[in-house]
């Protein structure tokens, strides 16, 4: 058996506001296989975007074991999980948050920079994604000067710029209409399953999900 990429074991988190206390994650246990893609659903407010920033090692109050490619991150200092996130992991939000002043093709290259890769493959792996997403003819197009989708398909390129292992998508294309948001969600699981990385992938679209692997329903803080 290969090890999981990514392991939740009760994992927990709550907050707190104006004196009352909620239960986000109440024990939630998830092992995410290599090249595995599982879809995240769960209705508003359940706690989906919680659950993928326990994965994503950037906010801290998680109770229970959160473990990236055999590390317990919560063992592991602000280097170690910087080091583990660069590593292993990539990210897609549902607001692209491109740098506006740089090309499309620039803001797939600079993760890969900043990773270390020299700047001649990284600038191949760009035009290699971006094109594979259809955006062969807008490599150096701005942010602004493209369609919201074409805006979404720069971010999942970017997030996989890196090669990553496990993808964290929160609502990739919520903010696309229905018909661009089906072409970008097919053209991130085609990509995605080309390059075996695993994802997790949420969603409030069920049909969507029922193209992934797996679906894994968030619920009173449990995961079913
Ligand atoms: N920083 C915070 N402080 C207080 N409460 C928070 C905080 N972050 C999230 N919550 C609460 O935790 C619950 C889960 O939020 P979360 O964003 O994880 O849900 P979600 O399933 O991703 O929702 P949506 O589908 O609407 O994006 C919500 O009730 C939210 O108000």
């Amino acid at each position: 058996m290969s090890e999981a990429v990514a392991e939740l074991r009760s994992v927990t988190r709550s907050f707190e506001q104006g004196g009352v206390r909620i239960d986000v994650l109440r024990g939630v246990d998830l092992t995410i296989r290599p090249g595995e893609i599982v879809a995240l659903l769960g209705p508003s407010g359940s706690g989906k975007s919680t659950l993928l920033q326990a994965l994503g090692l950037l906010e801290g109050g998680f109770g229970g074991e959160i473990v990236i490619a055999g590390t317990p991150a919560e063992k592991s200092d602000s280097k170690a999980r910087t080091t583990l996130r660069r590593d292993h992991l990539g990210f897609v939000y549902q607001f692209h948050h491109l740098l506006p002043d740089f090309s499309a093709r620039e803001n797939v290259v600079l993760p890969q920079l900043v990773a270390g890769t020299d700047r001649a493959e990284a600038e191949a792996r760009s035009e290699q994604l971006l094109s594979a997403l259809g955006l062969a003819a807008r490599l150096d197009h701005r942010p602004s000067q493209l369609s919201g989708g074409e805006q979404q398909r720069v971010a999942v390129a970017r997030g996989l710029a890196n090669r990553p292992d496990l993808i964290l998508a929160d609502e990739p294309t919520g903010n696309l209409d229905e018909a661009t948001s089906d072409t970008v969600l097919e053209q991130l699981l085609e990509l995605v399953r080309g390059e075996g990385s695993a994802a997790l992938i949420a969603t409030h679209n069920e049909r969507l999900a029922a193209k992934m692997d797996r679906i894994v329903r968030l619920h009173e803080g449990l995961l079913e």
